[in-house]
């Protein structure tokens, strides 16, 4: 594992129950630690409720949302209330009638290390508890340039890298949903196409929780001394989809190679001629792209967010969460 920025005379890990001179920054559970917690947990889901999100055409091991993602939305969802009472305090010492504040979600990590599918689960999961039905999920790949402008600006092969979004307008997207705007919009951005869709809008109407997934939300920019809003000033908690690199291009190369058998073959794909070439140049292709953008973005610019998230989930190399880090502060 790459080491972690220690910017404050902490130790970002120490082992939970070891005894320690160094206090650390997170709490740390294997799988069995926090099954027990689960074990304790009130979860209002049926049988069949939990059989029902294996209708999101993910093959997840129905252990597997029992065991972490179930009690990961319990935990959630006490913050979300939690946080609610704070606000509602608030408006009742300023007299105001204003809206309720949405509780806001950041799901980050590399590509292809399973952010959708988490933030997928967890929408779904966090709809079923009563006091927030409402749970939207916002992928920030929607405020990528459009191709047009990153070949402008010599951004092609940049992809994924900070400099490739309008951040101004995604902090400026959230800041809204934050401020309590009933409907609010954001662009919407095709992986089949490769590129941002026109006249396409991705409408978010009085959430009670907003997921906000993609590589860059933990990301503050490299202006110190500055006095803008970072997006994960906005944010309300955050979970940072972690696991080895080498597995992470592994799951990469098996996507693409999904993918050419499936949505490549599309007419109207980016990929379509990744369909038509032999299966063997199609992935030294892949493995070119990973080498050349989405790995070097993991390990420039991704992975040093890390331990800003306040709960890190660290998956082996068949999906299984292996660890789970919360922020004790
Ligand atoms: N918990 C999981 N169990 C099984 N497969 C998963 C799980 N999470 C992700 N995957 C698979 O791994 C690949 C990458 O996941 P995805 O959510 O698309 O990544 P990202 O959004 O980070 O690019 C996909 O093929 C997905 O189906
Ligand atoms: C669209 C992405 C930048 C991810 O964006 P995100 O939703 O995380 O903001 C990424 O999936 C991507 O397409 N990267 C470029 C290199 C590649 O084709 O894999």
């Amino acid at each position: 594992m790459s080491a972690l920025p220690e910017t404050i005379q902490v130790s970002p890990f120490a082992k939970r129950r070891h005894k320690t001179r160094v206090p650390s920054l997170f709490l740390e559970f294997d799988r069995e630690e926090w099954q027990e917690l689960a074990e304790s947990t009130p979860l209002p889901l049926s049988e069949d409720e939990i059989t029902e999100l294996q209708g999101l055409g993910d093959s997840i091991d129905l252990e597997e949302v029992k065991s972490v993602y179930l009690p990961l939305s319990r935990l959630l969802n006490l913050y979300a209330s939690g946080t609610q009472h704070v606000w509602a305090a608030q408006r009742e010492f300023l007299r105001s009638d204003d809206k309720k504040v949405p509780f806001i979600i950041a799901v980050s990590g590399s590509v292809a290390v399973g952010k959708s599918t988490t933030a997928r689960l967890l929408q779904a999961l966090l709809s079923r508890w009563p006091d927030h039905p409402r749970v939207e999920l916002v992928t920030t790949d929607g405020f990528l340039y459009p191709n047009a402008e990153l070949e402008r600006r010599g951004l092609m092969e940049r992809k994924g890298f900070p400099e490739s979004y309008d951040r101004r307008a995604l902090v400026r997207f959230v800041g809204e949903i934050k401020a309590g705007r009933s409907e609010v919009s954001a662009p919407v951005y095709s992986h089949l196409v490769y590129d941002v869709i026109p006249d396409q809008r991705k409408v978010v109407r009085s959430p009670d929780i907003v997921i906000i997934e993609g590589l860059n939300v933990l990301q503050q920019g490299d202006s110190p001394g500055s006095t803008e809003v970072f997006l994960s000033d906005l944010f309300d908690f955050s979970v940072y989809v972690d696991a080895p690199e080498p597995i992470i291009k592994k799951w990469y190369l098996q996507r693409f190679e999904a993918l050419r058998e499936t949505a490549f073959l599309d007419p109207s794909s980016f990929f379509r001629r990744f369909a038509e070439i032999s299966r063997e140049e199609a992935l030294a292709t892949a493995s070119n792209i990973w080498d050349t953008i989405n790995g070097p973005n993991l390990s420039e610019n991704i992975a040093p967010t890390r331990s800003r998230a306040r709960l890190i989930l660290t998956k082996g190399a068949n999906h299984e969460v292996e660890r789970i880090r919360l922020r004790r502060i």
